[in-house]
């Protein structure tokens, strides 16, 4: 077997697709997404940017020095994401320093177990992970502020670009790697794809518990 990352998504479509397409981004793209929601997503993803850095950081530790350039300019665009999240979140009176969610937890866990895995295993999860935001962000269509702020950060050609650089240095990885470092790579691909969509889940309902969005109700 020959894995490669255009193969995890044809391969899974339906999955992916719950990843990226949700009704937290279709309420953006309207303008309908309530304050404590949009909130509540802000502050937990910024929690996860936190550990989503350490996560790179050790995937650097791990790589080939030739997979150096791209994930040092991952690691230097971070220090930026996350100034920029404190500027928005102070913009908003939110208090950062709040504890995480289960589904932050779980997925900060879920880094961190992969940090232990082989280097194609990660260098996998990295794409993957780059990938939903690039996709989510950009698929509902022109966001009004202030939305695309935030669609434009990460549907941006730039980024668009990164991504498919951490995708070829998926490809190289995983073109050399055995069966099993490559079903390790699949499942990897498909939790955290799971975990995207919890993380959407997560800020759309807690914050409506009572309201009609919730299916509980
Ligand atoms: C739950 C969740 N999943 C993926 C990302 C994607 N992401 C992580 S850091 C970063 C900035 C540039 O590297 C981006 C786009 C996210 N933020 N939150």
């Amino acid at each position: 077997m020959n894995l490669t990352c255009q193969q995890l998504l044809q391969n899974h479509p339906q999955v992916w697709q719950q990843a990226t397409v949700h009704p937290f981004l279709e309420r953006c793209y309207l303008g309908t997404i309530q304050p404590q929601q949009f909130n509540t997503w802000l502050v937990q993803d910024y929690l996860f940017v936190v550990e989503f850095t350490r996560f790179v950081a050790r995937v650097l530790a791990n790589a080939p020095q030739e997979h150096f350039d791209v994930i040092l300019g991952g690691l230097s665009a971070l220090k930026d994401e996350l100034n920029w999240f404190e500027a928005k979140a102070a913009e908003r009176k939110l208090n950062l320093k709040t504890q995480k969610q289960a589904t932050t937890t779980k997925y900060s866990q879920y880094m961190a177990q992969t940090n232990e895995m082989p280097y194609p295993v990660q260098a996998t999860a990295l794409w993957a992970i780059e990938l939903a935001y690039n996709q989510a962000w950009q698929l509902p269509g022109t966001m009004p502020e202030p939305y695309a702020e935030f669609a434009n950060r990460w549907g941006n050609r730039g980024f668009t670009e990164y991504v498919k650089l951490l995708e070829k240095q998926a490809d190289e990885a995983l073109a050399t790697a055995c069966d099993r470092i490559q079903k390790q790579a699949e499942s990897a691909f498909l939790q955290i794809a799971s975990l995207e969509k919890d993380f959407w889940n997560m800020a759309f309902y807690l914050a409506s518990q009572s309201s009609a969005d919730n299916p509980k109700n």
